[in-house]
Order: structure tokens, then C-alpha cells, then sequence
């Protein structure tokens, strides 16, 4: 019989986040703390890092993070009028989709990944809101390594909601959390050491 990749009984339990206009539920300890680090490693090594730049006021910046984008062939989204194609899926990236899919009840056909290097690394404000996600996209976000704050920002009311995101867990975010909130990752001055984020999506063709 094949081996599981994950062997442990990991907790499946999620909590419910208490916040209008959005649909959240975090699962702590999604992957037990042992397999995150084997499987934080396996991420760092295997998968293909991309310093991408973004220009702004006519200015070109490093985007503060690498990042790597795998999926289906045919699920490319649109980013500054060029047309992404996804790396083809590898067999860690496959079993992980799976059981965020098993989680969440949900199908994906892509995944954005990150590398925080350091505190400095981090992720402007903004909503999964593309068109080619859909109405009420289902986003699920994996952790790993360091703890990172992922601070939400209403629209309308202007709340603002901080969750740390601990190695192992899962965050799935539905319903209409990106119409009404934003999220971001702050900088920090901080020491930190590194932390992987996985969010397998949906795109739409
Ligand atoms: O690193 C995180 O927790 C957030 C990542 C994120 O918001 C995204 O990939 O869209
Ligand atoms: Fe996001």
C-alpha cells in the first residue's frame, strides 16, 4: 500500500472567524509542526522562486517576496496586460491542492506561492478580486516557517482585523471576504525568519 504523505492525524476542526461580510475559517493546526518543516523545506528546494517586478508611477520595483505561480496549463490569469502561464503542477504541489480540496470542499486549478525571505518581505494591501476568480471566490492559504500577520481591512466600515497565521495552518476564505475586505502582510523591522504561503484558486476561463 502506498505510504500517506501525511502521517499524522492533523486537527480538521475549523474555527469560524467572527467578521461581517466575510466567510473565514482557519484551521490552526492543519499540518502537524514535524511535517511543516520537512514540507517548508521540500517547498524552498523544489519549487521554481521568481524575483517578478512591478512598475509604479513609472518607477520598476522588486516585488518585496519571490513568488512562483504553478496550476493547469490552461488556468492563466491576466496581470499587467500580459497573459501568466502557470509552471505545471509537481507532486508535493498536487498532494498539498488535494487535501486543501478535501478541507475546504472546494476545487483548485492553481496555486500562487511566497517566499517571505525576511521581516522586509511582505504584501501590499489588496482583495483576490480578479474577474477571472469569479463572484465569491474560495481561497485556501497555507503557512509555513515563521508566524506572519495577516491584517484585513473593511471597505466600507474600515475594521480592521489582525490574524496570525501560525507554521501549518490553513485559512479559507469565501463567500464575500474579498468583495468587502482587504488583507495584507506587513513589514516588520523585525528578526524573522522565513515563512512559505500557499493560495490554491480557482481561475476561471
Ligand atoms: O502570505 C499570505 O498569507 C497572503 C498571500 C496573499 O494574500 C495572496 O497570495 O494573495
Ligand atoms: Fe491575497
Amino acid at each position: 500500500m502506498q505510504q500517506s504523505l501525511f502521517e499524522s492525524q492533523y486537527d480538521n476542526t475549523p474555527i469560524q472567524l467572527d467578521m461581517p461580510d466575510a466567510d473565514l475559517k482557519y484551521y490552526p493546526n492543519f499540518i502537524a509542526a514535524s511535517e511543516s518543516a520537512i514540507l517548508m523545506q521540500a517547498l524552498h528546494q523544489s519549487l521554481d522562486w521568481r524575483q517578478e517586478r512591478i512598475t509604479l508611477y513609472g518607477k520598476t520595483f522588486d516585488v518585496p517576496r519571490l513568488q512562483a505561480w504553478y496550476g493547469d496549463k490552461n488556468a492563466c490569469y491576466q496581470y499587467s496586460n500580459l497573459s501568466l502561464r502557470p509552471l505545471p503542477w509537481n507532486s508535493l504541489l498536487l498532494a498539498l491542492k488535494q487535501k486543501c480540496e478535501n478541507a475546504s470542499n472546494s476545487h483548485f486549478n492553481s496555486v500562487l506561492a511566497n517566499l517571505y525571505r525576511h521581516g522586509q518581505d511582505g504584501m501590499g494591501r489588496h482583495a483576490d478580486n480578479e474577474p477571472e476568480l469569479g463572484q465569491q471566490p474560495v481561497i485556501a492559504s497555507l503557512s509555513f516557517g515563521e508566524e506572519r500577520n495577516l491584517d484585513f481591512y473593511h471597505n466600507v466600515t474600515k475594521n480592521k482585523v489582525r490574524l496570525p497565521l501560525h507554521n501549518g495552518s490553513l485559512l479559507v476564505m469565501s463567500g464575500d471576504t474579498q468583495k468587502y475586505w482587504q488583507h495584507s502582510v506587513a513589514k516588520t523591522k523585525k528578526t524573522l525568519a522565513q515563512r512559505i504561503n500557499l493560495t490554491f484558486r480557482y481561475i476561471q476561463n
